[in-house]
C-alpha cells in the first residue's frame, strides 16, 4: 500500500544533516549528539521526523568520523511505535550542509519521489509541520518551505567590513514581505537532485546558499511557503539550547512526550 493516499507510486523519505560540528553552540560533542533532556538531540530529530505516517525512508548524515558511532547511537534509541518499521540509514558527512545533503541524496532507495531536508539542529519539530510539508509536495509543489514572520526590523549592510568596524547600513527591506524559515525542506525529489548536482558541477554555483531551497530558486523552480512553526526553531547558540530543555521539560509534563 503507498504510504500516502496522494501518491500511487513513491514514498517520503527525510535526510537529516547532522555532521556540523556545532562551533556557535560551543565546546563539547559534535552537535548533534549534544544531550537534551538526557537523549542526544539527533534522536530526537530522527523521531520527530519517524512519526510522520508519510515517512518510510530516513537518511541520516554523520559527522564524518563518527558514522559507527551514530549508527550505535540510533540503535540503542528504537524508535517507538509505528516508526519503528522506518527504515533508517546513517552516512558520512561533508565539510558543509551542502555536501551533507548532497551525500544523504545519495543514499535514497529507488522508489523515493518526495524528499524532505531537516537539520538535526530542529530537534523539537511537531509532527504536524513535517506531514504539512510533506503533503504539499505530494499536492504538487515542487518545493516547499515552512516559514514563520519575522519580529526584529533587519538591516542590509555593505558587504566587506572588518569584523569590530561600525557596518554601514545601506537600506531596510519590508519586514512584511520577509520571512524566517525552517526546516523540513520539501521537494519532489528529482528537483532537488538537479538543484544540487548544478551546485556542485561548477565553482561558485552553489555558493552562498544557506539552504536547499535557495538552490532550487536557483534553478528556477518555484518555491511555495507553508506555515512554520515556533518550536521547530534551530539549537545554534546557548540559549536555544535553555529554550529548547524547557519546551521538551513542558512536553513531557503536559503530553507524555
Ligand atoms: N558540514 C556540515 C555542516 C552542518 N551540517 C548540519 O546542518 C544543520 C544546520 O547547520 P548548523 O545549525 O549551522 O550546524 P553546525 O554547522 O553544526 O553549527 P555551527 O555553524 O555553529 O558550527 C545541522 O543539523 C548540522 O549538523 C551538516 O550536516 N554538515
Ligand atoms: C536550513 C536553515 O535551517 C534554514 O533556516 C538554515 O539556513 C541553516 O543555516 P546554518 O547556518 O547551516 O545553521
Amino acid at each position: 500500500m503507498p504510504d500516502n493516499p496522494m501518491s500511487a507510486t513513491g514514498r517520503t523519505a527525510v535526510v537529516i544533516p547532522a555532521a556540523g560540528r556545532g562551533v556557535r553552540l560551543g565546546h563539547g560533542a559534535p552537535k548533534a549528539l549534544r544531550l537534551l533532556g538526557g537523549t542526544p538531540m539527533l534522536v530526537h530529530a530522527v523521531r520527530a521526523v519517524a512519526r510522520a505516517r508519510t515517512v518510510s525512508q530516513v537518511v541520516v548524515v554523520a559527522p564524518s568520523d563518527a558514522a559507527a558511532a551514530v549508527r550505535t547511537l540510533l540503535d540503542e534509541h528504537p524508535l517507538p511505535g509505528s516508526a519503528g518499521s522506518t527504515d533508517v540509514t546513517v552516512v558520512p558527512g561533508g565539510a558543509t550542509r551542502q555536501e551533507s545533503v548532497a551525500l544523504g541524496l545519495a543514499a535514497l532507495t529507488g522508489d523515493i519521489d518526495v524528499v524532505l531536508v531537516h537539520d538535526a539542529a530542529r530537534p523539537l519539530v511537531p509532527v504536524e509541520t513535517v506531514e504539512a510539508v510533506a503533503a504539499a509536495v505530494r499536492a504538487g509543489a515542487p518545493a516547499v518551505v515552512p516559514a514563520l514572520p519575522v519580529a526584529d526590523t533587519v538591516k542590509r549592510i555593505a558587504p566587506g567590513v572588518p569584523p569590530g568596524e561600525p557596518e554601514p547600513v545601506t537600506d531596510t527591506p519590508e519586514r512584511a514581505l520577509l520571512r524566517a524559515v525552517q526546516t523540513p525542506q520539501g521537494f519532489d525529489r528529482a528537483v532537488l537532485l538537479k538543484a544540487h548536482e548544478r551546485a556542485a558541477g561548477a565553482p561558485g554555483e552553489g555558493e552562498g546558499a544557506t539552504d536547499d531551497a535557495g538552490l532550487v530558486e536557483r534553478l528556477g523552480v518555484p518555491v511555495v511557503l507553508v506555515p512554520g512553526h515556533e518550536e521547530a526553531f534551530k539549537v545554534t547558540r546557548p540559549l536555544d539550547l535553555v529554550l529548547a530543555e524547557a519546551v521538551l521539560a513542558r512536553r513531557r509534563a503536559t503530553d507524555g512526550y
